[in-house]
């Protein structure tokens, strides 16, 4: 049912309505209140207190005329009255309030109080005449300056009153019994008319249930989906496996090779692989890509590599031949900066086959790149290849195996949930000799200092990265500010040291060069905005100073801080802030304490509280309305085991859960637009 059939939706209340996603009834009935007003807080107007919001109980008193003011503006003022006092009720540009009140006749106002010039005033106040249906928890919805709290609070009441016909429940009663769920259609009732804070809060809780559900068993049916889906290529593991092993510069660790298992496993199951690998920082990670890669080419197959920015692309490109060495493994890259000519000629030897492995940004899924037989993409977190990508692949003519590298540390029911459709592999543990990365944080007064360490680890023979601050939204701002500092340091601290900056602002061939020259020990000081965040992997590096560490999350100080620890000497980490409160200096001495992703990463949740650190949308998932997956933990712990249940027993499949078979479906289409399942 379509809003605008709803009585009083004009073609202009329609579109302030669409501005709020708002579209059907069905919208309006989901669109839930950002907060609540306690009403319980009943007043006589002579105990009200300057700023304080209450609720009063009395009568009109005096309409007084509309007052012009200047520029066309208006006043309305009402005065009401109690047994202990006169309140002034003041309203701004709605001459028509007059018209609402009637002398004599008793109300309900909800609002702040101002006490001024003698005066007690309650501006812009809520109001209520029906006793009846006062209620002393009044939701106040997200809405923008078209559409008033009032107007809008009428549609969806009047959204509600249809609730029958646009909602259907989704559960049995004794699941709900099971999980103390309300019925979906009483949470979605009370979620806008709480009679209660217990009710509201039961309502609440229903309904992030709902969410969490719904989006788990969308995740958990797209794994089954594809674990159907018998499609992919087999591929045995090869002959040369034992002596590629063998000539890697390392002996992998223990979790290298456990994981390295399961994905062998993988790629031989006819089914395609969706694998996730998490690993902290510096884990190895490279090097099993590497292995998963060898092993499709040496069965004839081809693999592509997609990195989240060029520096990182390139680096893996480098990587791997120096690890392929002599053996027969044509691998190839392509970037923005490919000449064109040299891009075709790659483009039509992939074509062909020629290739086996092609390394490249993300545009190289996007773009109109033709493969022969491509049986493995290797791609990283933050561009979760969903099933939608897949089914792109597929419609071209392949479906491949699909492995994800992610550096971000989740806690394991967390990783279940976000990445419920993946298989996971874990990488706990590091490889032999790395030490800790002593981490001080320090205030700026102490940054001479810090400079003359760093000059001691250069006399050392080791290089440094000084990173400079974050500045949200502006490139070239951050741009500007590390040439500044690498300018600085230059010309007074390090005069005879060879520096140079990395920012996101040059072109990708210069980037290049600077990181080549950082990586072959061209450069002692590189200056650098957090382009440097992702993966560089430069062993020699052994010191970074992070200026304004405050403003970056731990997350990004910890990818950040990984820079450096990634060889064999001992290695350092300086953070610079003056910020001094509390919740930022404990966050900074968190990294102080610690280098382990997961410990930071649990710790930082939970002195943020949100989740920020895991945004769903960053993981490729629709928003959740009401439910935080880092606050609602325990809810969430309930809907995973629910979910896992109904899917395992196939219960989607059966009439019963009919219902929430269709809301499944409907995220799949719409929020995650990936393909259906049967
Ligand atoms: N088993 C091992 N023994 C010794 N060194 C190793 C081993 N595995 C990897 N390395 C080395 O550790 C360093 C880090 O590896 P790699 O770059 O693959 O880490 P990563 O997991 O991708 O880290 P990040 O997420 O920070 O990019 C590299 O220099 C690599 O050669």
């Amino acid at each position: 049912m379509k809003i605008n059939e709803l009585k009083g939706v004009g073609s202009k209340t329609e579109q302030y309505l669409l501005s709020l996603g708002i579209n059907e009834v069905k919208d309006a009935i989901y669109f839930f209140p950002r907060d609540y007003e306690d009403r319980n807080n009943i007043k006589c107007i002579s105990e009200t207190i300057n700023d304080e919001f209450v609720t009063l109980i009395c009568e009109v008193s005096l309409i007084l005329p509309t007052k012009k003011l200047k520029f066309g503006k208006y006043i309305n003022k009402i005065i009401f009255k109690d047994n202990s006092g006169f309140l002034t009720g003041v309203w701004f540009n709605q001459p028509y309030i007059k018209n609402n009140f009637q002398v004599g006749e008793r109300v309900i106002l909800s609002g702040k109080i101002t006490r001024k010039f003698g005066e007690i005033q309650i501006i812009d106040p809520q109001y209520d005449k029906d006793f009846n249906v006062f209620k002393s928890i009044n939701p106040i919805y997200p809405t923008n300056k078209n559409l008033s709290q009032k107007i809008l609070k009428k549609i969806i009441s009047q959204s509600l009153l249809h609730i029958d016909t646009q909602i259907s429940e989704m559960l049995h009663s004794e699941i709900l019994k099971r999980y103390e769920i309300l019925p979906l259609k009483d949470a979605i009732m009370n979620l806008h008319y709480p009679n209660d804070r217990a009710t509201l809060n039961k309502a609440q809780k229903s309904i992030k249930f709902y969410e969490l559900l719904i989006l788990q068993l969308c995740l958990l049916q797209a794994k089954k989906t594809s674990e159907e889906n018998k499609n992919s290529f087999s591929i045995k593991v090869c002959r040369e496996m034992k002596d590629f092993k063998n000539s890697l510069p390392f002996q992998l660790t223990t979790a290298q090779s456990k994981v390295v298992r399961e994905i062998l496993t993988d790629l031989k199951n006819i089914r395609p692989m969706n694998r996730l690998v998490q690993g902290d920082v510096g884990s190895g990670k490279t090097v099993i890509a590497a292995i998963a890669m060898f092993n499709c080419a040496m069965n004839g197959y081809q693999c592509a590599m997609m990195a989240p920015t060029e520096i990182l692309a390139e680096q893996h490109f480098n990587t791997l031949r120096k690890l392929f060495g002599d053996w027969n493994v044509n691998i190839e890259l392509i970037t923005g900066s490919t000449p064109q000519k040299q891009k075709r000629q790659i483009l039509e030897r992939l074509a062909e086959g020629d290739i086996n492995i092609i390394i490249g940004t993300h545009a190289l899924i996007q773009e109109n790149v033709d493969f022969n037989r491509l049986a493995l993409v290797v791609t990283d977190e933050q561009h979760r290849f969903g099933v939608r990508q897949r089914a792109e692949l597929v419609n071209k003519g392949h479906n491949p195996h699909v492995l994800v590298m992610t550096a971000t540390p989740i806690p394991r029911t967390l990783a279940l949930f976000i990445y419920g459709d993946m298989d996971i592999s874990l990488i706990n543990e590091l490889p032999p000799g790395r030490q800790k990365i002593n981490t001080y944080a320090v205030r700026s007064n102490l940054r001479e200092r810090a400079y003359n360490f760093i000059k001691q680890q250069i006399l050392l023979g080791r290089q440094a990265y000084v990173v400079c601050p974050l500045v949200e939204e502006s490139e070239k701002i951050e741009a500007q500010s590390a040439l500044e500092t690498a300018e600085k340091l230059k010309n007074i601290y390090f005069k005879e040291f060879k520096i140079d900056v990395l920012h996101g602002k040059l072109k990708s061939t210069e980037k290049d060069n600077v990181m080549k020259k950082f990586k072959e020990g061209d450069i002692d000081i590189l200056v650098s905005t957090t382009v440097i965040e992702v993966g560089v992997n430069v062993p020699n590096a052994t010191i970074m100073l992070i200026e304004n560490a405050d403003r970056f999350g731990l997350a990004q100080l910890h990818q950040l801080r990984g820079r450096v620890g990634r060889g064999i000497h001992k290695s350092y980490c300086i953070l610079i802030s003056d910020a001094s409160n509390k919740e930022t200096k404990e966050r900074l001495k968190i990294m102080t304490e610690t280098n382990d992703g997961f410990v930071i990463a649990e710790k930082d949740m939970f002195l943020r509280g949100t989740g920020e650190f895991f945004g769903l949308r960053q993981h490729g998932l629709p928003e959740l309305k009401l439910a935080d997956i880092i606050k609602d933990r325990e809810i969430l712990k309930e809907a995973q085991e629910l979910s896992k249940w109904i899917i395992e027993n196939n219960l989607l499949q059966i009439q019963e859960f009919s219902n929430l078979k269709n809301e499944v479906e409907r995220l799949f289409f719409e929020k995650l637009n990936k393909h259906t399942f049967n």
